[in-house]
């Protein structure tokens, strides 16, 4: 321990010379050789003037030779001589680590006294042991050339070091020996050395000040630092506390999120629900309409009769009786005419509207995928391409461009249940028993029957996105179709014509799709050579057009007497109308057209009569037209 208890006390660490060592084992013997207590206090003195000195040289830089002064002051007067040998001097090499910091306690007291711990645990005059002060480096220079005095001390010096003690031990006369009067004075010094130590102050002074300026701006620039810190602190607090409140509010966004999600997902799955039971009852109410019409007949069959032309204002119009409303008798002369049932009676009094109205559920049934075939038959002259084709006029349109709006209009209706569209239309031609594409120049189409199955090759097809662009195709189609003057009607048609849409629909949701037909018919007239006055080529269209209708009304004859054979390739205009009578399955209507004058009678109740048969003729019901993948 009492190794440890080493307190270096180096003097010349800030002016040349020995350095000045108290040991523990100094300070043990100072102590155990009764020193008075006077020269233990000024040994205690002596070392925290120094050990103020190291801090405060350490701080601010003092030379060494403030040092000397501090020596000279204790060596002029204070140490005694027998305590001079005692505070040897030896050189010592200090490692600037070892310095003690600033906040290091300084040495208080050095006690007296027998029972002192000193060499023991340490040395009890200092609040820190003497063996924890640190060594520190210095020159090896000497401090005074008077030192050598301290070496020819008392015989109770006795712990002098070495042959360097004479050099090195450090001038620290005490009151009670001679050696205080070689101790050099300031006074005594030379002036050109006091000119320098003075010199040397004034630097250190100015150096102080320069210092203290230093540390002053740096304590300000501490101050200014701590503002912002302060500052900075606060806004970090601010920020803490917005990014609390963030985060609280993101909860409660993710809260209602989630919320919202959860009620997102039921109302998914509640429409999907009613989506389906919507498709469903969809899917019931088509069923129910095609069995409703189903069962209303066959062929269903209308009757309309057309108002009196003011060409035949002369006639006379009572032969026509309505018995009921679908009830119609046509009497000849005094000859009571029989009464026949029909799905409607239109009678003149019928707009157009009117009948479109009752028969648009026929139509709609080619929107759910079934085949679907309207047939306007009748004399001629007695409306059948007005009930078709009608007038240019938004009132006086026929069936045909009104079924075109109608076919949109639906269409957007479905496609709310998740249906898609695609419409396209060819208009053909049946000409002198010869095959024509109304919308091609009119181009010459074949016809080719393969297992009950008709192909119409050359035919053009052309889409239809927009109701608007009908009306383009029916006039070139009315500009191609053959029609002359005849007795019995100035715009006589003197073809067949077949307006035929193709309608593909498909359901995402079930997967179904369906391809199906709609052919909109305006049969020529039937007329009587002598009636219709024709002769030459308007005489062989008659022919053809009576023989085609001819062929027409004998199939639909065998279809309802269930022939074995019904001859549809005897004429093309049953090959083409083949699956809308019976050979297919396609929802039939036939709209029987009347001339309402007397004179007209005989040709009227043929026409009802044979209508009346086509009501009769079994074809089967219509299957919906879905596709196969
Ligand atoms: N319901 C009606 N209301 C008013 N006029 C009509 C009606 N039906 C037909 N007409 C008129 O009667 C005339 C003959 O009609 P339309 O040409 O349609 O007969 P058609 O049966 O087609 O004759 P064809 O077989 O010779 O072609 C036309 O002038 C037409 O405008």
């Amino acid at each position: 321990m009492a190794s440890r208890l080493k307190a270096h006390v180096i003097t010349r660490e800030v002016a040349p010379g020995p350095d000045l060592l108290f040991s523990a084992k100094t300070c043990h013997s100072l102590i155990c050789r009764k020193f008075s207590r006077k020269v233990i206090e000024l040994v205690d003195n002596f070392l925290k003037e120094i050990f103020v000195f190291r801090h405060v040289r350490k701080a601010t830089k003092r030379s060494a030779s403030d040092s000397d002064c501090i020596a000279e002051k204790y060596s002029s007067h204070c140490l005694s001589r027998s305590a001079i040998p005692i505070l040897t001097a030896r050189r010592t090499t200090m490692r600037a680590s070892a310095i003690p910091r600033p906040t290091e306690p300084l040495p208080n007291t050095l006690t007296t006294g027998r029972h002192s711990t000193l060499g023991h645990t340490g040395c009890p005059t200092l609040k820190k042991p003497i063996g924890s002060l640190p060594r520190v480096a210095t020159a090896a220079k000497p401090l005074a050339t008077t030192s050598r005095a301290g070496s020819t001390s008392s015989a109770r010096s006795t712990t002098l070091r070495s042959s360097t003690v004479a050099n090195k031990t450090i001038a620290a006369p005490t009151a009670r020996t001679s050696n205080m009067a070689r101790a050099v004075p300031v006074s005594s010094r030379p002036p050109s050395e006091v000119a320098s130590l003075k010199s040397e102050i004034t630097k250190l002074k100015e150096e102080l000040k320069t210092r203290e300026e230093q540390l002053k701006l740096t304590s300000e620039v501490l101050e200014m630092q701590k503002t912002n810190l302060t500052h900075s602190n606060a806004q970090l607090e601010n920020a803490k506390i917005k990014l609390d409140l963030v985060e609280s509010f993101k909860i409660t966004l993710e809260e209602q999120l989630k919320v919202l999600k959860e009620n997102m997902q039921q109302k998914t799955a509640h429409n999907e629900e009613m989506c389906q039971q919507l498709n469903e009852k969809e899917a019931i109410l088509r069923k129910l309409h095609n069995d409703v019409v189903d069962m209303r007949g066959q062929i269903r069959v209308a009757v309309r009769v057309r108002p009196m032309l003011k060409t035949e204002e002369e006639s006379s119009n009572d032969g026509i009786e309505y018995p009921a409303v679908n009830a119609i008798a046509i009497n000849q002369g005094t000859r009571k005419g029989t009464t026949l049932m029909f799905e409607k009676v239109f009678t003149p009094l019928f707009s157009q509207k009117d009948v479109f109205v009752n028969i648009e559920d026929f139509i709609l049934s080619a929107l759910h995928g079934y085949n679907v075939g309207l047939i306007a038959f009748g004399q001629t002259g007695s409306g059948k391409t007005h009930t078709m084709r009608g007038g240019d006029a938004e009132e006086e349109e026929g069936i045909i461009p009104r079924a075109a709006t109608f076919l949109f209009r639906e269409s957007k209706k479905l496609e709310a249940t998740g249906w898609k569209f695609e419409f396209s239309l060819s208009f053909l031609e049946i000409y002198n028993n010869e095959a024509y594409d109304l919308l091609n120049n009119h181009a010459a189409v074949k016809l080719r029957l393969v297992n009950q199955t008709v192909t119409l090759d050359g035919l053009s097809d052309h889409p239809l996105a927009k109701q608007s662009e009908i009306g383009s195709l029916l006039r070139t189609a009315d500009k191609n179709r053959k029609t002359a003057a005849t007795k019995c009607n100035e715009y006589s048609s003197r073809s067949h014509a077949i307006y035929m849409w193709k309608i593909k629909a498909h359901q995402q949701a079930t997967g179904i799709s369906t391809s199906s037909m709609l052919k909109l018919v305006d049969l020529a007239g039937s007329e009587r050579a002598k009636e219709s006055g024709v002769i030459g080529q308007q005489f062989k269209e008659m022919t053809n057009i009576n023989q085609s209708l001819s062929v027409l009304q004998k199939c639909i004859s065998l279809q309802k007497s269930k022939s074995q054979h019904v001859p549809y390739r005897d004429s093309k205009l049953t090959q083409v109308l083949m699956d809308c009578l019976g050979a297919g399955n396609s929802k039939t209507m036939v709209v029987v057209n009347i001339n309402p004058c007397n004179d007209q009678a005989t040709e009227s109740k043929r026409s009802i009569e044979f209508a009346s048969k086509m009501r009769d003729t079994h074809i089967g019901s219509a299957v919906q037209q879905r596709d196969l993948y």
